[in-house]
């Protein structure tokens, strides 16, 4: 069974803003990216598959309960992205306070706790008041709180981008371990290279729409770039189906090029057409894209469009 599955979900505020006609399906044990800048719509989704917000039109499931229903909630935890916790509170009793929220058993209460206060990393910082945390301390009972009810879909909107570099590690340390133990984690994010070695799948979101989706390694194959390094100065004669081709550097008496390929297949192809005209090759590496890259791809090709459809 999908673990998150919606149809045309749509969240606009006055018809404006949000998130609009998300199709998606999500399976179980992967790390799910819901990737775009600032103001794409990342927490409207997110917010509206919690019960948060009252979707516009179309309809969501979560373990195939209707959103907004307390059964799709009670198989949930969330961290948000602003969140402000009472601060008056020492870390422990914050989750004190959530394990009886979430109904854990009296019993397993001290034992939960100090399972999860160890997951993230608070062991004997936990009986401090939140109003002396920092912020990178915050984050980590924020996401204490969210697994504390050992949820099977866990979402977490910006979970990185309050930490340093160390923080940023262990959170993603702990996305890992959650994927390994059967925990799908949908993740919004603005810092594509941060969360780019942990998304099995995502979505890219710009202005509120989804521009393209799938398995991440899927998405990077889109214009593969390969650096070639050739004999001589000259411009070289590129073949046709050579989409873009660059000049990164003179090497003695050789040029490094960056060239943009419609396929991978073409890869062989263009060491060979070199070859044919006599222009020695030197080296052929495989330029593997970051997911910014392929952001702005997709972002550069829906502006085109647009475009296109203006004119
Ligand atoms: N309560 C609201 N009322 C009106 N418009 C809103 C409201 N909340 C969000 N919006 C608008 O909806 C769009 C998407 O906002 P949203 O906060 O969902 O994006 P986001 O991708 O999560 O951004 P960020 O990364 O900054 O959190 C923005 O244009 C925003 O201005």
């Amino acid at each position: 069974m999908d673990v998150i599955q919606t149809r045309s979900l749509t969240k606009t505020y006055d018809g404006k803003g949000g998130i609009s006609d998300v199709t998606l399906s999500i399976g179980e044990g992967i790390v799910y990216g819901f990737l775009g800048p600032n103001g794409s719509g990342k927490s409207t989704f997110v917010r509206t598959l919690l019960g948060l917000l009252q979707p516009t039109s179309g309809e969501g499931f979560i373990l195939g309960e209707p959103i907004g229903t307390v059964k799709s909630r009670e198989q949930v935890g969330y961290l948000p992205e602003l969140f402000r916790y009472p601060d008056w509170l020492t870390g422990r009793q914050l989750l004190e306070s959530h394990a009886e929220l979430c109904r854990i058993p009296v019993r397993q209460r001290t034992k939960r706790i100090d399972e999860v206060i160890e997951l993230v990393g608070m062991t004997g910082r936990e009986r401090g008041r939140i109003s002396g945390f920092s912020k990178g301390m915050a984050q980590r009972i924020g996401l204490a709180c969210a697994i504390l009810n050992d949820p099977k879909v866990i979402f977490l909107d910006e979970p990185t981008s309050a930490l340093d570099p160390i923080g940023r590690k262990d959170v993603r340390d702990l996305m890992a371990y959650l994927r390994d133990q059967g925990k799908t984690i949908f993740l919004n994010s603005h810092l594509l290279h941060e969360v780019e070695s942990l998304c099995d799948e995502v979505s890219i979101v710009h202005q509120g729409e989804i521009m393209v989706q799938g398995p991440w390694r899927d998405l990077m194959r889109a214009d593969p770039q390969v650096e070639i390094v050739l004999e001589g100065s000259n411009a070289a004669p590129f073949p046709p189906y050579v989409i873009q081709y660059q000049k990164i550097k003179l090497e003695g008496v050789r040029t490094r090029w960056l060239v943009q390929l419609e396929d991978e297949k073409d890869i062989p192809r263009i060491v060979h057409f070199l070859s044919s005209k006599q222009i020695g090759v030197h080296e052929v590496k495989p330029v593997t894209p970051h997911l910014e890259d392929v952001f702005m791809h997709w972002v550069n090709q829906k502006k085109e469009s647009a475009y296109v459809d203006n004119q």
